[in-house]
């Protein structure tokens, strides 16, 4: 069975990749970084360490990769493949859409299998997303022949990858936790499933719990452990401040989690301490720069912060935990982020209540609007620059 994974990155390699290779796969990567393309060619193989006191080591062999710069490549290896998955990042998968495209006209005209298309980013809905853009480019014709050979399963993936500072540029450390969700009921008839993957029938409450204590929780230590001037997530959350202000954020989206999706509160706080633990992980690095990137994408309406602050809003609740941790995203200076330096200039530009208008897309009249803003103008008061 083939597989092709878009995205040789760190979570591409560290977790997806093994997993699959784990089930049974022959993985082939596509990616656009051409030292890692070349290097994946040439040797097949490639280490992944756990960062643990053991530091247990896999060999992930038989794995090949493709240049994601060469279309015709691409498409063939969609068109040859037995599963499709990615993890390059929720505002690249329009860049991927053409190849896979292609790939499924050929598939079409040749009569191949059924395929699924798993998008692994940290967004809601990341496949669906992926096939937008993909259907965006076939005809009327082929979406329809696609809809019943071609299937684009949402998931919820989980494992933290920190950047890598390796010697060897293949090898990759994780954490040894890892959960990979998959909405079954977006499947076709007859899938072989993949060992190693949880599929559900309503994958809402997967994703949600995961986005907004894992990623919430894990932003909310980099954007405020930024303001302190950490580095690493480690650092941020040695300091007692900042680790309850995080407990804080998770227990607010607990909040609305359990009281949408019905979990149980003893249950939720487990899994809340199970994932602070991981964020203070002694044998991961992790740094703050990675954690915040993109601050624009994460104050989206439907991501980690704003999505939940809309609902525990609806739900009588004052987010104010949430709307502190957007208002530090703003103040998330880091130069090396375009989006960053975006928000920045929009700031000089637009002002505060714009800029905050622009990305959340909630209202200057809104409670929620005037809650970032105060939380705003305190930092400004206190700890930024
Ligand atoms: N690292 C984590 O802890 C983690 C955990 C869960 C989910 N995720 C999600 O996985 C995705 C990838 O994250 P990452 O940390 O592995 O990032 P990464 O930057 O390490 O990897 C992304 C890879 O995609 C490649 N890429 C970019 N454009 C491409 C294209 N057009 N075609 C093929 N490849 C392309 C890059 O060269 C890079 O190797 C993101 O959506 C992230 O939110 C990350
Ligand atoms: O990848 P992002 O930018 O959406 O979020 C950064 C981290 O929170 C994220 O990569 C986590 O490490 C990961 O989602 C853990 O499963």
């Amino acid at each position: 069975m083939k597989a092709v994974h878009f995205g040789a990155g760190n979570i591409g390699r560290g977790f997806i990749g093994l997993l699959l290779s784990q089930a049974g796969y022959e993985v082939i990567f596509s990616d656009v970084n051409d030292t890692l393309v070349e290097l994946l060619q040439e040797r097949k193989t490639y280490t992944v360490r756990l960062a643990n006191e053991a530091q247990e080591t896999f060999t992930v062999s038989g794995v090949t990769a493709i240049n994601g710069k060469n279309l015709e490549d691409v498409a063939e290896a969609v068109a040859q493949a037995d599963l499709v998955t990615t993890a390059v990042g929720v505002n690249i998968l329009k860049h991927i859409a053409g190849g896979i495209a292609k790939g499924i006209e050929r598939r079409i005209a040749s009569g191949a299998a059924p395929l699924h298309i798993i998008a692994c980013e940290n967004a809601i809905g990341g496949s669906t997303q992926l096939k937008e853009h993909v259907y965006a480019l076939l005809s009327e014709e082929l979406r329809a022949k696609a809809e019943t050979v071609v299937a684009f399963p949402d998931a919820a993936v989980d494992r933290i990858v920190p950047i890598q500072h390796n010697e060897d540029p293949l090898e990759v450390t994780v954490e040894p936790f890892y959960e990979w969700v998959v909405d079954e009921s977006q499947m076709l008839e007859g899938f072989t499933r993949i060992a190693g993957v949880h599929y559900v029938k309503t994958l809402e409450p997967y994703i949600e719990r995961k986005l907004f204590t894992v990623n919430t929780g894990h932003c909310s230590a980099a954007y405020l452990g930024y303001l302190q001037g950490y580095a690493t997530i480690q650092e941020a959350m040695a300091n007692p401040q900042i680790a309850s202000l995080v407990r804080h954020v998770m227990h607010e989206t607990g909040s609305i989690l359990i009281k949408k999706h019905d979990f149980e509160l003893a249950q939720h706080e487990i899994y809340i301490d199970k994932i602070l633990q991981r964020f203070t992980n002694p044998y991961l690095i992790d740094d703050v720069a990675r954690v915040g990137r993109s601050p624009i994408r994460k104050l989206s309406l439907n991501d980690r912060l704003v999505r939940p602050a809309m609902q525990g809003y609806e739900l009588g609740m004052t987010p104010s935990y949430l709307t502190m941790v957007m208002a530090a995203a703003l103040l998330f200076k880091d130069p090396a982020d375009p989006e960053a330096v975006q928000i920045q200039s929009d700031l000089h530009e637009l002002g505060l209540a714009g800029t905050i208008t622009k990305y959340t897309t909630i209202g200057e009249d809104h409670p929620i609007h005037l809650l970032i803003r105060t939380h705003y103008e305190q930092f400004k008061q206190t700890v930024a620059s």
